[in-house]
């Protein structure tokens, strides 16, 4: 098993589990997602930090379009000491890992490209952003802006009736009236092709200005006017649209409240929930939604827990249970104690787990971008063809030609095209999240549609993994109740469920017994525990264990085997060599599993039971829940090669799994699944996709979106291109004009992203 995180597949957090054996709770998981939350102080700066990267994220307001990514891209990848660049254009954020003493010269070139850059975070300035407001706020296109498109649109439509009516367009007060709107509609546009130009760099402010001007030269000045005006609003329009897209995960977070009722000397008084400290009294109202997470301290409040979990159905909780920020309370006020600020919340990790998810490209997304990339050059040189070649071939007249060449120019914009990606992906990803399934990448999401078989392991993921005892029966003269003390002993080490079960079971048996000391104790993967008790060596532990062990007999096999077959795990104390308690204890099956199952096969993926239980019970649980391939005894070695035969046979596979034991098996498969995430910080941080609750019909639910998505994608593409290929027809036989070019750029956005859209409701 030391291999286990040799393989390479793909994923991009650290799996490197260091786990321990025995379900214990000290896992040392080496994940490496500390960005955006700077750890050096500012005189702290570390003497690595010229062979090491040093990481900043900007946000800059201007950058929504591809083109604007495109060039700055261009520009910083020229400078000394840039590493890489991740663009999130939904979030206007730029983030650069770079080996400069300063941000300085990155902040100065992108406010050379008139980007306005504002420096989020900087692992160089820990003191950089920290108390920043959300910038959503600034997002809002300006009054200002729209007041001016509105007088340029009246303008340029003026300058257009008032040629059409004089059937002159080249008269005194048209020409003015157009050189007017493009000055109040146009000159961003002007002024960022001016920009492109300077960096030579081919974008869409380039080619819009080139048209401009261009109708300009050839005397089309009404048209000119439009065109840009057109451009303007279009890309505000589409500005506007891809906020719709980032709120999808705004919204997310909107859900937990921004005040709280806390104990402050005594008094309960309402502050800012951000301000509220760790372990701080909260009082929550009925009807209210819960403020921070944190646990119960006082009432029995039934909790809808949907935002977090998708699960509507009230959660019945008492002292000690977790509650979650952005919850909804029932009927019973209550009051919590707080076990996290508001920015390490549950929902806010769910947020930002979906935030860096979309920032990173999916397969689809980086085949259009590198599609976009050999567009647009391809299309200006059919541009610069169609205007220079008919002329000079056959005398064809010039300016008929050189404005069809500018209507290419307008169809070469690949916004629609290159947008249409993140904006579905995203939408995937926010709805996932709503439903209680947290996505950690793209690639997961456009890939779930591929599954086509599913590991799942039985204690915790099929069953409940709360198993109660049994059975009880003596394999010796000693006396039961000192066995059974003995036997829970040991398992109150372990936090495996059948240890703690053994456990429970005493403490309803012996209310008042003390358990014995426990030394050199050790938990045996897959089997049980040892430990010393007195001057004996117990074993508790399977029948794997006690067969290794050659204490095994024939009437022992014979009774494990009465109980396996009724869906029982069987676990036997030993003491010095000798078999002495046998205990059997029974789980649960959750009502959801056998219904998951369905719906899976259903969707034509195998499934597939994969438990260290023994065959027996497995197969006795596989039969109520209608599974036909089921497989016990499987230490974790033997669930990372029965994954790695699936792969082989199916190509691409899922496992469900707790994520300790299962670490390398979960790692091995393309999408490991977690379960329960809500309450454990691990299996949220190092599933592929993480189930929020336990209802594993979420994983059919999953593939589904993961359908619909890919479906979305295809259609977004399939338009962008459509429509572009219908212009570029049309505008070589001379029947679309320049606004009818922008006009169909427009529209293709404006379809794509709501199509794309649709997705945030589609769960
Ligand atoms: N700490 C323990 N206490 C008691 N029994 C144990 C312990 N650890 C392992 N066992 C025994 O070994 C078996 C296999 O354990 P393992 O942890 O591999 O699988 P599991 O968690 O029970 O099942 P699954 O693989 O379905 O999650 C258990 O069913 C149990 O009988
Ligand atoms: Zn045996």
């Amino acid at each position: 098993m030391s291999n286990c995180c040799n393989h390479d597949h793909g994923h991009q957090h650290g799996k490197n589990h260091d786990h321990q054996h025995d379900h214990g709770h000290e896992h040392n998981h080496d994940h490496a997602h500390d960005h955006g939350e700077a750890v050096s102080t500012v005189d702290n700066i570390k003497p690595s930090s010229l062979t090491d990267s040093e990481e900043a994220v900007f946000f800059i307001q201007k950058m929504d379009c591809p083109t604007e990514e495109k060039l700055i891209r261009e520009r910083l990848s020229n400078m000394d000491g840039i590493a890489a660049m991740q663009f999130n254009l939904i979030q206007r954020e730029l983030t650069v890992q770079h080996r400069l003493p300063s941000v300085e010269p990155i902040v100065t070139t992108l406010a050379a490209l008139d980007m306005l850059p504002k420096v989020k975070s900087d692992t160089l300035d820990a003191t950089v952003g920290i108390d920043d407001d959300d910038h959503s706020a600034s997002y809002a296109i300006p009054k200002r802006k729209w007041l001016m498109v509105g007088v340029a649109a009246v303008a340029a439509l003026a300058s257009e009736v008032i040629a059409w009516t004089t059937g002159n367009d080249r008269s005194l007060s048209v020409i003015a009236l157009a050189l007017f709107a493009i000055a109040v509609g146009g000159v961003d546009t002007l002024k960022k092709g001016w920009i492109a130009l300077r960096h030579l760099s081919l974008n869409m402010n380039f080619l819009m200005s080139l048209a401009v001007i261009g109708a300009a030269i050839i005397g089309q000045w009404p048209e000119a006017a439009v065109v840009i005006v057109l451009f303007t609003l279009a890309e505000m329009i589409e500005s506007l649209s891809l906020d719709r897209a980032r709120n999808a995960i705004a919204g997310l977070m909107a859900m937990s409240p921004d005040q709280a009722t806390v104990l402050q000397g005594g008094d309960w008084v309402n502050v800012s929930a951000k301000q509220v400290a760790l372990n701080t009294e909260v009082r929550v109202k009925p009807g209210e939604r819960i403020p921070l997470d944190g646990v119960v301290t006082n009432g029995q409040p039934a909790i809808n827990q949907a935002p977090i979990t998708g699960e509507s159905m009230p959660v019945a909780k008492q002292s000690g249970d977790q509650v979650f920020a952005g919850t909804i309370n029932g009927n019973t006020a209550f009051d919590y104690r707080v076990t996290a600020v508001q920015s390490e919340s549950t929902l806010s990790r769910i947020v930002k787990s979906v935030q860096q998810a979309q920032g990173q490209r999916a397969p689809t997304q980086r085949f259009v971008d590198q599609f976009a990339r050999y567009y647009i050059p391809a299309v200006v040189a059919v541009a610069v063809l169609v205007a220079v070649l008919p002329p000079l071939l056959f005398n064809a007249p010039f300016y008929p030609w050189l404005y069809k060449a500018l209507v290419l120019l307008v169809i070469a914009c690949p916004c629609a095209l290159v947008i249409s990606t993140p904006v579905t992906i995203v939408s995937g990803l926010a709805a996932a999240a709503r439903h209680g399934i947290l996505i950690k990448g793209g690639v997961y999401l456009e890939q779930g549609r591929l599954l086509k078989a599913l590991a799942l392991d039985k204690t915790g993921t099929i069953t409940h993994g709360k198993p109660v005892v049994t059975d009880v029966q003596r394999l010796s003269d000693g006396d039961e109740a000192n066995l059974l003390t003995h036997a829970a002993s040991l398992a109150l080490r372990s936090d495996h469920p059948v240890s703690a079960a053994i456990v429970a079971f005493w403490k309803t048996q012996q209310a008042d017994a003390i358990a014995k000391d426990v030394s050199d104790f050790e938990a045996l993967t897959g089997r049980g525990v040892k430990g010393n008790i007195g001057n004996s060596a117990f074993y508790l532990g399977n029948h794997r264990l006690v067969h290794e062990l050659g204490m095994c007999s024939p009437a022992l096999e014979e009774r494990l085997l009465a109980l396996e077959k009724q869906g029982k795990t069987t676990t036997i104390l030993c003491r010095d060599g000798k078999a002495e308690l046998l205990l059997a204890v029974a789980d649960t099956v959750r009502d959801s599993s056998r219904d998951a199952i369905a719906q899976l096969k259903t969707l034509g993926v195998s499934v597939t039971m994969l438990t260290g239980d023994n065959a027996h019970t497995a197969r006795a649980i596989a039969d109520i829940v209608q599974l036909d391939d089921a497989r016990g005894d499987q230490l974790p070695e033997d669930k990372l090669n029965a994954i790695g035969d699936m792969i082989e046979k199916h190509a691409y596979v899922g496992m469900v799994g707790d994520g300790i034991n299962d670490a390398p098996a979960l790692a091995r498969a393309q999408i490991g699944f977690a379960m329960g995430a809500a309450g454990t910080d691990t299996a949220l941080e190092t599933a592929d996709v993480a189930l929020m609750d336990d209802d594993l019909r979420k994983i059919p639910d999953f593939i589904r979106l993961s359908k619909k998505t890919h479906r979305v994608l295809m259609q977004n593409i399939t338009i962008a291109l459509g429509i572009k290929a219908v212009f570029l027809v049309l505008a070589l036989t001379g029947e679309s004009s320049l606004w009818m070019a922008v006009f169909a750029d427009m529209g293709a956005s404006l379809i794509v992203v709501f199509n794309g859209l649709r997705l945030v409701r589609s769960l």
